[in-house]
Parts: C-alpha cells; sequence; structure tokens
C-alpha cells in the first residue's frame, strides 16, 4: 500500500507514536473514567451516571463539542474538527464508539467501562497527533459516539434508524476478552419474551380449578431444550424463567420466559419460526394464554472488514500483542452484540482485547477484572492500535477507498444470500 504523497514510512511512524503518546499523556484521567463507569454500574438504557460522567470528560477536553442525550437520553456525541487538509476538501469523519451499560446483578462484567474507556482514549490520541501535525494531508473530523444499550435493547440500533452514523467513514471500538483476536464471529440474535396467563387457584384444595402457567413455561422450556439437538451445531438457544410463581400453594396464574434466538448470520426467521411453536404449543398444552414478543430489534452478525482488520493487526504486533491463533477460540460463536448492524451501514472493526486476567465474561471475576489497575496497560494498548489503525486509513491514500470498496461488496454479497433464503415461516419449519 502506498503511503501519502510526501508522506513516507517515517512520517507516518512519528504520527503513531505521537499517538500513543498522547494516551500515555492521559493515562490517568482515562482510569479515572473507567474506575468512576464501572464503580456505579446502571443497565441498558439507563446509564445516567455514565453518560454524565463521559459528557463531563469530553467537555473538559478542549476542543470538543459535545453533545449530551444525543438522540437518546443515554447516547452522546462529541465531534472535534474539521481539522488539516484544503478548504473544500472532503472530510473524512473518523468514528470511535463507547458502550458503558452493566449488566443486572453482575455490574460491568463485560467490562463495558473499559470499552467506554478505549473510545475515548483513542479519540484523544487521534485529535492529539492531529493538532500537533499541522500539515495533514486530508481533512479529518474525529466523531466519539457513546452508544447505550448494548446488553439490552440495541442502542446502537435506535442511533442507526436516528441517523447518527450518517456521513461517518469509518468506525472502531473494542471489546474486553481471555485474549487479543482481531475479530470474532459475533451472531445475529433476537431476544424474545414470553409470558403465560393462566388461573390461579388452591393447589391442594381445588387444583383443578387452575391453569398452571408454569407448566406451561417449563413445557416450553423443555419443547426448547428437545428442539436444541435438531440445530445446526452453530445455532444458539437459550433462556431464564424470569417468573414461575409466588407460592407452592398458589397455583401459578402467569409466567414469563425471556430467550435469545442465534445464528451465524442475519436470517433468524427459521429459528424463530421454531421457537414459536414451541411456545405455542406449551399453551395449548396447559389451556393457558400465551404472548409471545420478540425484541423491537435484531442484532446482526458482524460484516469483517478484513483491510481494517489487517491494519489492526499490524499496528497491534507493533505494540506487542500476540493474537490467538486458537481455531476453537476464532471460530467458536462468541455472543453478539449491536455493532453488528453498524457494521452494515458504515465499515469498521470491533477486535476483541486481553485484560490480564483468564476470567470469562458475564461473572464477577471479570467484573473485577474489569476494575483492576492491570487492565489498565492491555485497554490504552488497545486504543493505541485502533488510534493507529485510523492514522493508516488517513494517511495512506486510496486505503480509504479500498475499505469502503470491500464494504459495499460484503453488503451485497449478504444481501444476496438473504435474498435467496428460503421464505420464513412454516414452511421452513419441519412437520
Ligand atoms: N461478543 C460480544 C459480547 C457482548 C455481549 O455479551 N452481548 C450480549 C448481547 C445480548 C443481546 N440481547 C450477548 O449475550 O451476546
Amino acid at each position: 500500500m502506498a503511503i501519502a504523497g510526501d508522506m513516507g514510512r517515517e512520517n507516518l511512524n512519528t504520527w503513531k507514536n505521537k499517538v500513543n503518546h498522547c494516551i500515555d499523556e492521559a493515562k490517568e484521567k482515562l482510569f479515572l473514567l473507567s474506575k468512576d463507569i464501572w464503580s456505579s454500574p446502571e443497565i441498558a438504557y439507563e446509564e445516567k451516571l455514565a453518560h454524565d460522567r463521559l459528557v463531563r470528560f469530553f467537555s473538559e477536553e478542549k476542543g470538543w463539542q459535545v453533545e449530551s442525550h444525543y438522540k437518546l437520553d443515554t447516547a452522546f456525541r462529541a465531534t472535534w474538527g474539521p481539522f488539516g487538509g484544503k478548504d473544500g476538501d472532503n472530510v473524512v469523519n473518523v468514528g470511535f464508539l463507547c458502550e458503558y451499560d452493566a449488566l443486572p446483578g453482575i455490574g460491568h462484567a463485560c467490562g463495558h467501562n473499559l470499552i467506554a474507556e478505549v473510545g475515548a482514549a483513542a479519540a484523544i490520541g487521534l485529535k492529539g497527533v492531529l493538532e500537533s501535525e499541522s500539515n495533514s494531508p486530508v481533512r479529518v473530523k474525529v466523531t466519539v459516539l457513546g452508544t447505550p444499550a448494548e446488553e439490552d435493547g440495541g442502542g446502537k440500533i435506535d442511533l442507526i434508524l436516528a441517523g447518527a452514523f450518517e456521513g461517518m467513514d469509518v468506525v472502531f471500538m473494542a471489546h474486553p476478552s481471555q485474549e487479543d483476536a482481531v475479530y470474532l464471529p459475533d451472531m445475529a440474535v433476537h431476544d424474545v419474551n414470553v409470558k403465560y396467563h393462566g388461573k390461579a387457584s388452591h393447589a391442594a384444595a381445588y387444583p383443578w380449578e387452575g391453569v398452571n402457567a408454569l407448566d406451561a413455561a417449563v413445557i416450553a422450556y423443555n419443547n426448547l431444550s428437545a428442539l436444541r439437538q435438531q440445530l445446526k451445531p452453530d445455532w444458539r438457544l437459550h433462556g431464564i424463567i424470569k417468573h414461575g410463581g409466588l407460592k407452592p400453594n398458589i397455583i401459578p396464574a402467569y409466567s414469563e420466559l425471556e430467550f435469545y434466538l442465534r445464528t451465524p448470520n442475519r436470517d433468524l426467521s427459521c429459528l424463530r419460526a421454531k421457537a414459536e411453536m414451541c411456545f405455542r404449543s406449551a399453551a395449548m398444552a396447559t389451556g393457558c394464554q400465551v404472548d409471545i414478543m420478540f425484541a423491537k430489534h435484531e442484532y446482526h452478525n458482524i460484516l469483517r472488514n478484513t483491510t481494517l482488520d489487517q491494519l489492526y493487526e499490524e499496528n497491534g504486533r507493533t505494540l506487542g500483542m500476540q493474537f490467538t491463533t486458537d481455531q476453537n477460540v476464532l471460530n467458536t460463536p462468541s455472543g453478539s452484540t449491536d455493532f453488528g448492524n453498524v457494521s452494515y451501514v458504515v465499515p469498521g472493526i470491533h477486535p476483541y482485547f486481553y485484560i490480564g486476567s483468564d476470567a470469562l465474561n458475564h461473572t464477577e471475576e471479570y467484573t473485577a477484572a474489569s476494575g483492576a489497575e492491570e487492565a489498565q496497560f492491555y485497554t490504552l494498548r488497545t486504543a493505541k492500535a485502533l488510534a493507529m489503525t485510523a492514522v493508516d486509513v488517513l494517511l495512506r491514500p486510496d486505503l480509504l477507498k479500498e475499505v469502503k470498496e470491500e464494504f459495499a461488496q460484503g453488503v451485497f454479497c449478504e444481501q444476496a444470500v438473504s435474498k435467496s433464503a428460503p421464505p420464513a415461516g412454516a414452511a421452513s419449519v419441519p412437520h
């Protein structure tokens, strides 16, 4: 790949070193930011303190235009620029995403405080180098988007629909994990909430008067467990009984289930139809009424951009990252993210990073690791690799074009695959 006009490799390296220097200079306030978010965990769409803390962070930095409650109550946007290039040049808008929602009961067990920190650090690093190098060959704007509700709901999807990603050329974020990995296969997911309504009665005195909603939930749960054997190995189906009654001597009049349905690509219709039959048949068997409510948004799988992936990997290696080569890890579904939907509207990457602990995400041990000082080295190293990748995109001519061409081709192919899939519904469900 060529390097911008009169800017040779040496200049590119100077810029990258400067990015790293700017991030290192800010490390104390970045740790404080992350620690504050970690100390007051808030669940999806309720991240008021995290929102306020991030808004304060960017308001205290020079030069950022900060919009609090940007399109969603707990979203924000901070922008800097345009800067560099010549008046009238096209502006390259580089986006960094911050997540900051926690899990119910176990706090920041997925390390989203570190995601917020990575986004903030990378943006500060990129702005720092652009400011100090007055000869940016391209006109650049840096956008930080605070995206709530990844664990539940899909804040990024709300923001896509509200136009928040319009005009962005490329977008970066990174997610805590057990290893450094440029890409792990995140799946499409659709959440479903199911309510059974029966009739209460004394469970010993006149049980025949009751209609048992807990039985419906248990039958549905078992239907889905039986279905699992017939699913493709890389599909996932799992859930909980959220409500199962009040007391053993009251036949439960109400029960509630929550399930996640996942497939490796965006077409969830077949799995959805199969699951729906499991829920409905349980209602029929028990005489309950059933409400099946699929979540407002489906998350898509992540559309890869290998051009960006390669750059990130090269940059990460220069910083000492050892990317996993374990094929089990690289090929095993790693959950889902609403970044999947973003990856279909703007080219971007969502690498995973080691945080200095072998604890697994969504455990109390991971919560502890996400707040520990030990995670800081890895978190800032990840931010550096992202910002260095942004520098590549800005300084190497034709690279952004390549990134965008790969993106357009990827979207086109995915659409073609979706169109050739059999129609959703009963026809795709075995008898
Ligand atoms: N691979 C990203 C992990 C983040 C995560 O755990 N996301 C949730 C999203 C659930 C959406 N209902 C997940 O369970 O995968």
